[in-house]
């Protein structure tokens, strides 16, 4: 059982093509099974189990599971209503010498095992099915699913049919976008990956812990990284993007508009065209409390031309035009408003609606949300697994592209400081807690950077 993070996230076609690179199908369900059957029966200490066992191959593992736990000495019972469709779950389900009980009538059990659809599933649940579900859901006190919850869709993450919510998702061989990707991802729980043997690559990983560069003997304000960012109509947006910045670790943060005050590290300029002519700038912020106002777009536009690697968040995004060809390498931050105002209605997955859109504008984007993705030009896409709700608060944006801004100018490539930001953002707000405001996430960024 391990955690998701940096693994590779596959979707349906992708994991039958690692499945069947791998060679033997029955022998990988019954590795799978087997994977199946150790960590249910560590979760659920000697409690009684019951399987609900579908028609497909998820089915199958739940029967093949069920089999070795009995043998194993844990107390199991099966309900299943129709019967095993695939050879492999038929053969899968005659190896299962004990009863089966209609899912209808099943009483429940402490540890309920949902086998009931996995990558398969290609329509709603028979409402029969969803009933028998969620009340045994309901009546255990500890739920687990196989691969993915039942209802969920493998690729977008949507859920034709809400499943109950899972304690723990046993994703096989590798994540999957639906244990990242909301609605679906709430519904999963803690998703841990059970190895059974299929090598799994790709060019979409669950976001991974940083690497991030320290200071050492050598290090100076300018080398650990100077970051500009670019004020406007409203002050406290972009001092806050400059704070977490600076808190972010950049070693010098030029904050160019209105406004006085702490922190005295934060050295304040007003805005004047060239106010971005130093060289010894290596991110320049823009967007934070930019506002749409007179200006506006001469600031982006200079902040573009200036050659600087850029961060471009909130106002802006308004104001640029994704197509118009840049020089200096960009991460946009856009939520989903924003997103839909620059690359119009999502197709497909957001992962997939991520990627395509960072090749339209030859950027990284962070594309925001509960289920961040983090997409570069050249196809790779990162996504943020658990973050905390409590960051939908006023201000955590700006937040977020200043940390960006501050790994940026520390060195890292686009989509790495990007990722990094990412990383830090969520991790600064798990430290957090509930009901904090965006300046305590701001000076969160020291304590987990
Ligand atoms: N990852 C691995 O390496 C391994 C994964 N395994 C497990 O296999 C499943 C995927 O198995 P598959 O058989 O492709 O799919 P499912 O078990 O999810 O279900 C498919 C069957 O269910 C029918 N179906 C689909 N949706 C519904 C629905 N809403 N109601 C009723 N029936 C439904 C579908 O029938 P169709 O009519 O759509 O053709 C199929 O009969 C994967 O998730 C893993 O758990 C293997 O063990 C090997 C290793
Ligand atoms: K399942």
């Amino acid at each position: 059982m391990t955690p998701i993070d940096g693994y590779p996230i596959l979707t349906t076609a992708a994991m039958r093509a690692a499945e069947e690179a791998c060679g033997d199908p029955a022998m990988l369900m019954e590795r799978a099974g087997a994977a199946v059957a150790a960590a249910v029966g560590r979760l659920a200490g000697g409690s009684a189990i019951l399987i609900l066992c579908g028609p497909g191959n998820n089915g199958g593992d739940g029967y093949v599971a069920a089999r070795l736990m009995t043998a194993a000495g844990h107390a199991v019972r099966v309900a299943a209503d129709d019967e095993p469709r695939s050879a492999l779950a038929i053969d899968a389900r005659r190896r299962w010498t004990g009863p089966v009980e209609p899912l209808g009538t099943a009483l429940p059990a402490p540890i309920l095992v949902d086998a009931l659809f996995g990558t398969g599933l290609t329509r709603p649940l028979e409402n029969r099915t969803a009933a028998a579900l969620h009340r045994l859901a309901d009546a255990a006190s500890l739920r687990i699913a196989i691969d993915l919850p039942s209802g969920v869709a493998t690729d977008d993450g949507t859920v034709p049919t809400m499943p109950p919510r899972f304690d723990v998702t046993l994703a096989l061989a590798a994540p999957k976008p639906a244990h990242l990707l909301q609605p679906a991802a709430r519904q999963a729980g803690r998703v841990r990956v059970l190895d059974i043997g299929v090598p799994v690559t790709g060019d979409a990983h669950v976001l991974a812990r940083p690497v991030l560069p320290d200071p050492g003997p050598e290090s100076h304000k300018y080398s650990r990284g100077m970051v500009a960012v670019v004020g406007g109509d409203m002050a406290g947006a972009a001092e806050l993007a400059s704070l977490a910045a600076m808190r972010a670790g950049a070693g010098y943060v030029l904050y160019l508009g209105e406004g006085q005050g702490p922190p005295h590290g934060l050295v304040r300029r007003r805005w004047s065209p060239d106010a971005l002519d130093d060289p010894r700038i290596g991110a320049v912020v823009i967007g934070p409390g930019l506002g749409r106002g007179d200006g506006t777009g001469a600031r982006l536009a200079t902040a573009i031309g200036s050659g600087h690697e850029l961060v471009i968040d909130g106002d802006a995004l308004r104001l640029l035009d994704v197509d118009a060809p840049r020089t200096a390498t960009t991460i946009l931050t856009p939520h989903a408003g924003e997103f839909a105002h620059l690359f119009g209605k999502a197709w497909g997955s957001k992962i997939d609606a991520t990627r395509m859109a960072a090749r339209r504008a030859d950027a990284v984007i962070v594309h925001k949300g509960a289920d961040t993705v983090i997409a570069a030009p050249d196809g790779r896409v990162a996504v943020s697994a658990g973050s905390s709700d409590w960051l939908s608060a006023a201000g955590t944006g700006d937040v977020l592209a200043g940390a960006a801004g501050a790994m940026l100018a520390a060195g890292l490539p686009p989509f790495e400081a990007a990722g990094a930001a990412v990383w830090l953002h969520r991790a600064a707000a798990a430290v957090c807690g509930r009901s904090f405001i965006a300046d305590d996430l701001a000076a969160a960024l020291s304590r987990v950077r």
